[in-house]
């Protein structure tokens, strides 16, 4: 709702009122055009103030009313209504004005905002355009360069830089809603006609095509098959191009297109997914509200390969104090060089002095006695990591949690090794970690609530979107790899080209198909893996034997490569070919065409012709299947945990929702279809027998997925 009050006499403040973040629901709205009303018929008002409660202006029109019937007083007329008022109304933004928020400040005829505001049009991120004239208003007011930015990003900007473009007419330190009434006390009576932004002249650059054609290029290159992003440019060409009401009308075209379109839907489902990925809760029954974290001062990073590195630069750079142990003392001061270049990099792109004093440089495990928190980033050796928690639980003082970066070794076999196992949590950062916005925090059987609440809360200091997980062989994220890059293997086996798979998967929005991916993050770390699990045998012998390994159908396609030395871009060589070692140009490999039909041949495969369709359906159903499987087996407590790990941390296609998502848009019962279809051909790989959950899903007539919790809890107490 919004509360109508008369201030100093003359001037009418209408406050939003709808906690959080004072959302444009339909009751905000009808508050609005009610007390616009009032104060327009009141003969004592001579002007109007339009505020937020609790120092937040808006956050825009309320999200979660776009998935049902839309009610109340639409927002464009309301806003229409509030340029053309007969007396002036003035927005006096605090905090946030973002979206419909931003849009009904343009409406208003003056805006001053506090300094510490921050205003934005972030609408492109839901998948949408500011579909209430903030397409048409934004570039009159600010220019098409500006606007072209802001829109087609919908980054946030600070108050001193809104008013650098123009975008607002005055900043204040002081309160806001007091500075705006004096204001409005100021230009009361005062002709309005040059204050409606709709009557202005859209103003352009002299090569305003030339700039239209390279931002549409950028988007398009960039946008990975979203829509939104090149619907903003087109809106914004409107304004450039057209009168301001046949702006609108575009404006209004190209928002129903994707009002209407799946992306926005997905898009929406991933920003509340995002939010609910911090109510974790544990099987225990362990959650985040009942769960406090303890405050750390001091961490300590064990182990400063490429991980180690990004962590203390991660954690520095958050202003916490670093104790970075590396036991050679050559290797130290190679890493020593290196995050000192990472800071001082990161400095100055963000304009600040780098944290260079945070962190102390050790050989000796000794030296984090005294720290809160130790994460531990040696080699990924079992051994090797028991060894450090043993020496860490002897050294480190009482009550200091002690974190694995481990991406899948067993959580609960560390903690063993310690006195308190209890405070045991991994934390799984991803590379390169001072970048990377995903942390998969892993509570073994033994981690305490106050662990994994300490593991949240030191992710979310440090900018990372922490996800809570439990513990198993590859945690959430690579453990669903797994069935994705066995398929495309098998694929390969079957008549496929590496260039040809990631082609596919690059179209359906992956920033990297699986073998552009593997080459980067390099062959030898699965082989490795695959050895210690004692399947990748060296020099196996031909025949079907070679292809079946405990039990299942295995492709050693990727050992073979290894064998050969070919580990990916580092070695210049991997399912491509670089120019040289650590070139980031994939070109693709004659050799390994030659390589995969003497393959074949050995193994006496025929290569078919394989479509886009099966291409897809068999990377990505086996892994929404392991997804499924995952929240079968209480690893991850919903949906949204699964689908925010694999957008911030596998680059799957935002507006694709994440795997889960994406598999209620294919639905439910196809991706059941599909997998059975699949799992009868081939009946010796497991990933693709369809789980229980699916099933169960299917069978209650494949709820949405907000609903699905309810079945998994049902499938999880029958188990
Ligand atoms: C605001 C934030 C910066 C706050 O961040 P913070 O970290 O402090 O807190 P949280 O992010 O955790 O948020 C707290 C809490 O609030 C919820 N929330 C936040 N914003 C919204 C919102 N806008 N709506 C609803 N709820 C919101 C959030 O979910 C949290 O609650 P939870 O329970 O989940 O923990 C930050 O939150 C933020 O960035 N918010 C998003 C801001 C944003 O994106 N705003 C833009 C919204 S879209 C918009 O404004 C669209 C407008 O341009 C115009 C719309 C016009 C509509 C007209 C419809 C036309 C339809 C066309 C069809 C035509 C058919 C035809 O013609 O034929």
């Amino acid at each position: 709702m919004a509360q109508y009050t008369r201030v100093s006499g003359s001037v009418g403040l209408i406050t939003l009122q709808s906690p959080p973040v004072n959302a444009l629901s339909a009751a905000v709205r009808q508050g609005i055009v009610d007390s616009m009303q009032r104060a327009l018929s009141e003969p004592e008002v001579k002007s109007v103030v339009i505020c937020g409660q609790n120092g937040i202006f808006s956050g825009g029109a309320d999200i979660k009313e776009f998935g049902g019937q839309m009610s109340g007083p639409p927002l464009i007329p309301m806003i229409h209504a509030i340029e053309a008022a007969s007396k002036p109304v003035v927005a006096a933004i605090e905090g946030i004005a973002l979206g419909g928020g931003l849009e009904l400040a343009l409406g208003c005829h003056y805006r001053i905002a506090h300094s510490k505001a921050r205003v934005g049009l972030p609408e492109v991120t839901l998948g949408l355009l500011p579909g209430a004239g903030g397409s048409q208003r934004l570039p009159r007011l600010i220019g098409v360069p500006a606007a072209l930015d802001l829109i087609t990003t919908g980054r946030y900007v600070t108050a001193a830089e809104a008013l650098k473009f123009g975008l607002v007419d005055q900043i204040t330190d002081h309160n806001t809603v007091n500075v705006a009434v004096k204001f409005a006390q100021r230009v009361a009576g005062q002709p309005l006609d040059a204050r409606r932004i709709s009557t202005y002249p859209c103003l352009c650059p002299p090569d305003v095509d030339v700039l239209f054609e390279e931002v549409m290029q950028r988007v398009r290159r960039t946008a990975r098959g979203a829509i939104a992003p090149i619907a903003c440019v087109q809106a914004v060409r409107a304004a450039a191009t057209l009168p301001y009401n046949q702006g609108m009308e575009r404006e209004r075209e190209l928002m129903a297109t994707l009002f209407t379109s799946g992306q926005t839907r997905a898009l929406q489902y991933f920003f509340f997914a995002q939010r609910a990925v911090g109510r974790w809760s544990m099987p225990s029954g362990a959650r985040w509200d009942t769960s406090k974290p303890r405050p750390v001062h001091k961490a300590a990073v064990i182990g400063l390969g490429t991980m180690g590195r990004g962590i203390t630069v991660a954690l520095a750079q958050a202003g916490f104090s670093v104790v970075a142990v590396e036991t050679q003392e050559k290797q130290l001061m190679e890493a020593k060089q290196a995050i000192s270049g990472m800071l001082e990099r990161g400095a100055k792109r963000r304009g600040v002095a780098p944290a260079l004093d945070k962190i102390n440089y050790g050989c000796n495990i000794q030296s984090v006695a005294d720290v809160d928190l130790v994460i531990e980033a040696v080699f990924e050796d079992m051994a090797l990591k028991k060894k450090v928690f043993q020496q860490l639980s002897a050294v480190c003082k009482p009550g200091t949690f002690l974190c694995s970066n481990t991406s899948g070794l067993d959580i609960d076999q560390l903690a063993c090794q310690t006195r308190n196992p209890e405070l045991v949590v991994g934390m799984h950062f991803f590379a390169p970690a001072h970048v990377m916005k995903l942390l998969e925090v892993v509570y073994g059987p033994k981690s305490s609530p106050l662990a994994v609440a300490t593991a949240m809360q030191l992710g979310k200091k440090i900018g990372k979107v922490s996800v809570a997980v439990g513990n198993c062989r590859g945690f959430v994220g690579n453990r669903m790899l797994k069935p994705y890059l066995e398929q495309a293997l098998f694929l390969l086996e079957e008549g496929a080209t590496p260039e040809f798979v990631d082609q596919v998967l690059e179209e359906f929005g992956f920033a990297m198909g699986v073998f552009r991916m593997s080459d980067l993050s390099g062959l030898d770390v699965g082989w490795k893996v695959r050895m210690a699990d004692g399947l990748a045998v060296p020099n196996p012998t031909t025949g079907q034997a070679t292809r079946l390994r405990q039990g299942r159908r295995y492709s050693p396609l990727g050992d073979l490569l290894c064998e050969q030395g070919r580990f990916g871009q580092k070695t210049g060589r991997g399912w491509y070919q670089y120019n040289k070692p650590g070139s980031q140009v994939a070109k693709p490999d004659p050799w390994l065409h030659s390589f995969l039909d003497e393959y074949r041949a050995r193994h006496t495969l025929v290569a078919r012709r394989i479509d886009h369709q099966e291409v897809l359906e068999r990377c990505l159903y086996s892994m929404i299947n392991e997804g499924f499987r995952i929240l079968e087996d209480g690893i991850a407590a919903g949906p949204e945990d699964i689908d925010v790990i694999y957008v911030f941390g596998y680059s799957w296609p935002r507006h694709r929702g994440g795997p889960m998502f994406y598999a209620t848009t294919v639905g439910l019962n196809k991706v059941l279809e599909r997998l059975e279809h699949y799992h009868q051909a081939h009946p010796d790989v497991p990933s693709l027998q369809p789980c229980d959950l699916l099933r169960k899903l299917v069978g209650s007539g494949s709820p949405p997925i907000q609903k699905w919790r309810e079945v998994i809890k049902k499938v999880r107490s029958q188990l």
